[in-house]
């Protein structure tokens, strides 16, 4: 299997859990957020090492410059997540070429599975990348501004996108800047490339790799990751 450097983009608020602490630097069993992905991360055997793109300034960093063996950099992430994505793709070190394939995986998602990552990089290198998710599987509705059902949305073809996302490293850069320059937030690296003519391969995973968004998703979390599945 081909070593691959992944970049975590970990300079987010939380606001949508509260609270003095960014939700990355909160426990889940007596480990951050932060700590537990990163190990999952590393202790990946196709993982070469990571680049975590940290709130400039970042006073709760413990200062990591390896986990499980690995090689951790750090990067200053921006505004929006695509902007810490844009520096750490910046902060990889020289070793990685411009056409190596790199992933990008959030700092709140701690239970991906191994499996999956590997699956990922197994199936998307045969093509420009791709990434994890899974189809939709609940009846989709748009809602007005009061919450009261509009219309119910196709759900033919819809996929939720998670992470990890894998693409060529220089091809996901200049589709970042080129999003930025066209004044798009894109949510996802997806996004970028499919703005940029690319279909990205979708990776069916497990939908236990809950992005940890709100207060109520640390119990679940921690429930996830107590049945020991990596
Ligand atoms: N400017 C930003 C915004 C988000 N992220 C990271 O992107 C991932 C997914 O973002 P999200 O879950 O939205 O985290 P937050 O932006 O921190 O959450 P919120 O939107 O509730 O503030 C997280 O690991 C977060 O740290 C980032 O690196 N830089
Ligand atoms: C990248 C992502 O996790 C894919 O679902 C999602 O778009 C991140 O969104 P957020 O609002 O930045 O959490």
């Amino acid at each position: 299997m081909q070593s691959i450097w992944c970049v975590v983009p970990a300079a987010g608020k939380g606001t949508r859990v509260g609270g003095p602490l960014p939700k990355q630097y909160l426990p889940i069993a007596g480990r951050s957020l932060l700590q537990l992905t990163l190990e999952r991360l590393a202790t990946h055997p196709a993982i070469a090492g990571l680049v975590v793109t940290l709130a400039a300034g970042d006073p709760h960093w413990p200062g990591l410059t390896e986990v499980a063996g690995k090689p951790v950099r750090t990067a200053d992430g921006g505004l929006e997540r695509y902007d810490s994505v844009l520096a750490g793709l910046d902060g990889l070190p020289p070793e990685v070429a411009a056409t190596d394939f790199v992933l990008v995986h959030d700092a709140a998602r701690p239970c991906v599975r191994h499996v999956d990552i590997s699956r990922l990089i197994e199936q998307a290198s045969r093509f420009e990348g791709g990434l994890l998710g899974a189809p939709l599987r609940d009846t989709l509705k748009r809602a007005d501004d009061q919450s009261h059902s509009l219309e119910t949305e196709p759900r033919d073809g819809r996929w939720r996108a998670f992470t990890p996302q894998m693409f060529r490293r220089q091809a996901l850069i200049q589709a970042l800047r080129q999003a930025r320059a066209d004044g798009v937030v894109v949510s996802d690296e997806a996004m970028a490339m499919e703005r940029a003519g690319v279909r990205p391969l979708l990776v069916e995973g497990a939908e236990d790799n809950l992005k940890v968004t709100t207060q109520a998703d640390f119990a679940l979390a921690e429930f996830i990751l107590s049945r020991a599945v990596q």
